[in-house]
C-alpha cells in the first residue's frame, strides 16, 4: 500500500491549466462500483464520489436525542464517507481500519475510523486491491500522500491559542494521515523567517504555520534567503492553520478558517504555484504573497494596537472612524496597467474560473507541479527584476499620477483578506497580475458607508468612484498629511477614537505586517511560491470545488454549512462517535498514528473485540449474524 510516485505532468504555466494524462481514478468506470464484503450484512463500497458503508447491523440503532433513546428509531443503514475525508485506510492482517475526518456540528471535524474484519480469509488480496483503490480515491494523482511538514507555532498568534488549537484540532488529523510533522514554536518575531532560511529543503514538503498570516509571510521571505531560493520557493509549499487574528491565507486557498478543516484541506492540498510580490525599499526587498496597503485599510490593521480588547471589530472600528474623519493620505503613485477596464478584467476572470470548474468537475489534475520537476527544471536564482528597485530611474512605462486626496490604497494577490472582506474580486493565484483599488479620501461619508456595507459581498468594484486595476509593477510614494492648524483638535481626537494613540507617522502594511514608511517599488513575479489548494471541500456542506478565489460563494455556503451541518448532526444523532481525545504529547511523528490517536482507533477495536466475536479474529459461529445484539454494539462502536 505504499504509495508510489505517479508519472510527472507537463508544468502548467498556469495553474487553471490541467494537464491531463488520463489518470483521473475517481471517475465512474467499470472498475468504480468495488464491494468489499466485510461480514454476512455489511459492504464496504468505493462509489463515484464516497465510500459507501453498507450496514444491517446499523438499522436498531437508538436516537440518543429521541426520549433519551428509550424509543427505538430505525435509522438508515448506509453512510457515505465522500473520498476526500478519507485520511488513511489500511489492511491489517484481514482487518480493514479507515481514518476519516467527520464533520462535526460547529465548523470543523474530527478524526473517526471504521473499522471491519473481512471473514472470507480467501479475499485477502482481493481486500489488499480494494483497500489500494480506496487509496488512490482518497488521494488522486497529484495530492502526495504522508507529507513531510515542519509545523510551526506561534504561541502568540490571534488570541494566543494556537498550541492548543494545534494540540486538539490539528495534530490528530495530521496523525490519521500518516504525515511526517516536526513541530517548533516561535520564540521571537522574524524566528520563522530564520528557521525558513536555514530549513533543509530536500527533508520538508510543507511548511505550515499554525498562525495568522505573519508566519506565512516570513516563511516565505526566509525561502527566499535561502542559497538557492528560487528552488526553494518552488520545492517547499506555504500552508497556514488558521489560528490568528488574520487568517486570509486559509480562508481563500481552503475556504476556512477553521483549524480542522483547513488541515484536511492541507492533508489533500494539491501544489499550487502562487505568485509573489517583490517588494523594494531602502535596501530591503520583501516578498509579499497577500496585500500591500496605504492609507485607511493599513492604518486600520496596524494602527488600532491599542483597540485590541475590541477583538476582531477593531478593523471594522478604525475604517468606520477614518471614514467618517474623511482622513486622507496623499502619496504619488507610479504604475505599470495592464487593464483598467473592469468589465473587461471581469470577463478575463470569469474565463479563468471556468476553465479551472471544468477541470475540477472532471478530475483533473489541476494546478500540481509535479513533485520531481524540480531539480530538473527550477532555476536556483531568483529571477531579475524586469523593473529595476526603487533605487533605480522610474522606467518610462510608468503613468504617474499625484493623488493629494488618496484615501485608500489597497493591493492584493487574493480575493478576501478576511472572512468577510472580499476586495480583489478578480485576483488569480498566478495570471501575474497584482489587483490595485484606489479610492479618493474627499468622496462622501455616505458613499464612503455603502463602500463599506460592500465588501463582504464583493461588490465594491461596482462603485464609480473605486478605482479598479489589473497592474504589473507600481511605485509608491507617501507623504505625511500635514494637518491645518485649525483642525488639530478634531485630528488628535480622531487618531484617539481609532485607535491610534500618539502615532504621528504614516503607516505601510505588507501583508499585514509594518514596513517603514517610506516610497517603495512592486512588482509581481509570476508562480514564485507554492501553496496547497483544497481542490474539494468534501466534508458536509463544503461539496463541490471551492475555485481559488469564487470564496464569495463559499461564504454563501457557509450558511448552508452551518445548516448542513445541523442536519449532519441531527442525521447522524444516532451514531455515536468515536471521540478524537487529546492530541498525542509527543512532537515527531512517522508512520502510524501518533500515541492518542493511535489509542484512539485501538480503543475502538478493543471494544469491537469484546462486543463481537465477528471482529478480530475468531469467524463467526454458525447462528451469528450482524443482526446480533453484540454487532449491533459493535457497529455502533465503529460508526
Ligand atoms: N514568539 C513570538 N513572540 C513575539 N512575536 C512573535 C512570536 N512568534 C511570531 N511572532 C510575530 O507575531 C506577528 C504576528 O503573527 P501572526 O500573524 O501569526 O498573528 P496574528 O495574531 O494574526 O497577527 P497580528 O498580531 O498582526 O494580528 C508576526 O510578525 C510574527 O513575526
Amino acid at each position: 500500500m505504499e504509495h508510489t510516485d505517479h508519472a510527472p505532468n507537463p508544468v502548467p504555466t498556469n495553474p487553471f491549466e490541467h494537464a491531463d494524462d488520463g489518470s483521473d481514478t475517481t471517475a465512474a468506470g467499470p472498475e468504480a462500483a468495488l464491494v468489499l464484503n466485510v461480514g454476512r450484512n455489511a459492504t464496504l463500497t468505493l462509489g463515484t464520489d464516497a465510500l459507501i458503508v453498507l450496514d444491517e447491523g446499523l438499522k436498531h440503532q437508538r436516537a440518543p436525542g429521541n426520549l433519551c433513546g428509550l424509543l427505538p428509531q430505525f435509522s438508515k443503514t448506509t453512510r457515505a464517507v465522500p473520498f476526500y475525508n478519507v485520511l488513511w485506510a489500511e489492511l491489517d492482517s484481514f482487518e480493514v481500519v479507515i481514518h476519516y475526518a467527520q464533520p462535526t456540528g460547529k465548523e470543523g471535524c474530527r478524526v473517526e475510523c471504521i473499522c471491519y474484519t473481512v471473514m472470507d480469509k480467501t479475499l485477502h488480496g482481493y481486500t489488499k486491491t480494494w483497500v489500494d483503490a480506496l487509496m488512490d480515491r482518497a488521494y488522486p494523482s497529484n495530492t502526495k500522500r504522508r507529507k513531510r511538514m515542519k509545523v510551526l507555532i506561534n504561541p502568540f498568534g490571534g488570541q494566543g491559542n494556537a498550541q492548543r488549537l494545534w494540540a486538539r484540532e490539528v495534530e490528530p488529523i495530521f496523525a490519521a494521515a500518516r504525515c511526517e510533522v516536526d513541530v517548533e514554536r516561535t520564540a521571537y518575531k522574524g524566528h520563522a523567517m530564520e528557521i525558513a532560511e536555514n530549513l533543509d529543503v530536500e527533508a520538508v514538503d510543507v511548511v505550515a504555520c499554525a498562525s495568522g498570516d505573519g508566519l506565512p509571510y516570513e516563511v516565505f521571505n526566509g525561502l527566499a534567503k535561502q542559497a538557492e531560493p528560487r528552488r526553494a520557493l518552488r520545492k517547499v509549499a506555504v500552508a497556514q492553520i488558521p489560528c490568528g487574528s488574520g487568517n486570509a491565507m486559509a480562508v481563500n486557498l481552503y475556504g476556512t478558517d477553521s483549524p480542522s478543516l483547513a488541515a484536511v484541506a492541507i492533508v489533500k492540498g494539491v501544489r499550487t504555484a502562487l505568485d509573489l510580490t517583490a517588494i523594494t525599499q531602502g535596501a530591503n526587498t520583501y516578498y509579499s504573497f497577500l496585500s500591500q496597503a496605504v492609507g485607511i485599510v493599513a492604518e486600520s490593521d496596524l494602527g488600532t494596537e491599542s483597540l485590541r480588547w475590541m477583538g476582531g471589530f477593531r478593523f471594522k472600528w478604525g475604517v468606520l472612524v477614518r471614514l467618517l474623519g474623511k482622513t486622507i493620505y496623499p502619496a504619488e503613485l507610479s504604475v505599470v496597467v495592464d487593464s483598467d477596464d473592469k468589465r473587461a478584467i471581469r470577463e478575463t476572470y470569469r474565463h479563468a474560473i471556468d476553465e479551472h470548474q471544468v477541470a475540477t468537475t472532471k478530475h483533473l489534475p489541476a494546478e500540481a507541479y509535479p513533485s520531481s520537476d524540480d531539480n530538473a527544471t527550477t532555476p536556483s536564482t531568483l529571477p531579475s527584476l524586469t523593473y529595476g528597485t526603487i533605487s533605480d530611474p522610474l522606467p518610462p512605462c510608468f503613468q504617474t499620477q499625484d493623488l493629494p486626496t488618496l484615501g485608500n490604497f489597497f493591493v492584493g494577490n487574493m480575493c478576501l483578506m478576511s472572512a468577510d472582506a472580499r476586495f480583489f474580486v478578480t485576483a488569480l493565484p498566478t495570471d501575474g497580475r497584482l489587483d490595485m483599488i484606489n479610492i479618493d479620501g474627499s468622496i462622501p461619508r455616505t458613499t464612503a458607508l455603502r463602500m463599506l456595507s460592500t465588501i463582504e459581498q464583493g461588490t465594491l468594484i461596482n462603485f464609480p468612484e473605486v478605482s479598479y486595476r489589473k497592474v504589473l509593477a507600481y511605485r509608491i510614494t507617501p507623504r505625511m498629511n500635514a494637518t491645518p492648524p485649525g483642525r488639530r483638535w478634531r485630528a488628535r481626537a480622531g487618531r484617539w477614537l481609532g485607535g491610534a494613540g500618539s502615532q504621528r507617522e504614516g503607516l505601510i502594511s505588507i501583508d499585514g505586517e509594518r514596513v517603514p514608511f517610506e516610497a517603495y517599488q512592486a512588482e509581481v513575479v509570476r508562480g514564485l511560491g507554492t501553496v496547497l489548494k483544497s481542490v474539494r471541500m468534501g466534508l458536509k456542506g463544503w461539496e463541490g470545488a471551492v475555485t481559488w478565489n469564487s470564496c464569495g460563494t463559499v461564504l454563501k455556503k457557509r450558511g448552508r454549512t452551518a445548516k448542513a451541518a445541523a442536519a449532519a448532526t441531527k442525521d447522524d444523532a444516532d451514531k455515536p462517535d468515536v471521540p478524537v481525545e487529546d492530541a498525542p504529547t509527543t512532537t515527531k511523528t512517522r508512520g502510524r498514528p501518533a500515541t492518542k490517536d493511535a489509542a484512539n482507533a485501538k480503543s475502538a477495536v478493543t471494544s469491537e473485540e469484546k462486543a463481537s466475536p465477528r471482529k478480530r479474529g475468531r469467524p463467526p459461529k454458525a447462528g451469528e449474524t450482524a443482526k446480533s445484539h453484540a454487532d449491533q454494539e459493535a457497529a455502533k462502536k465503529t460508526l
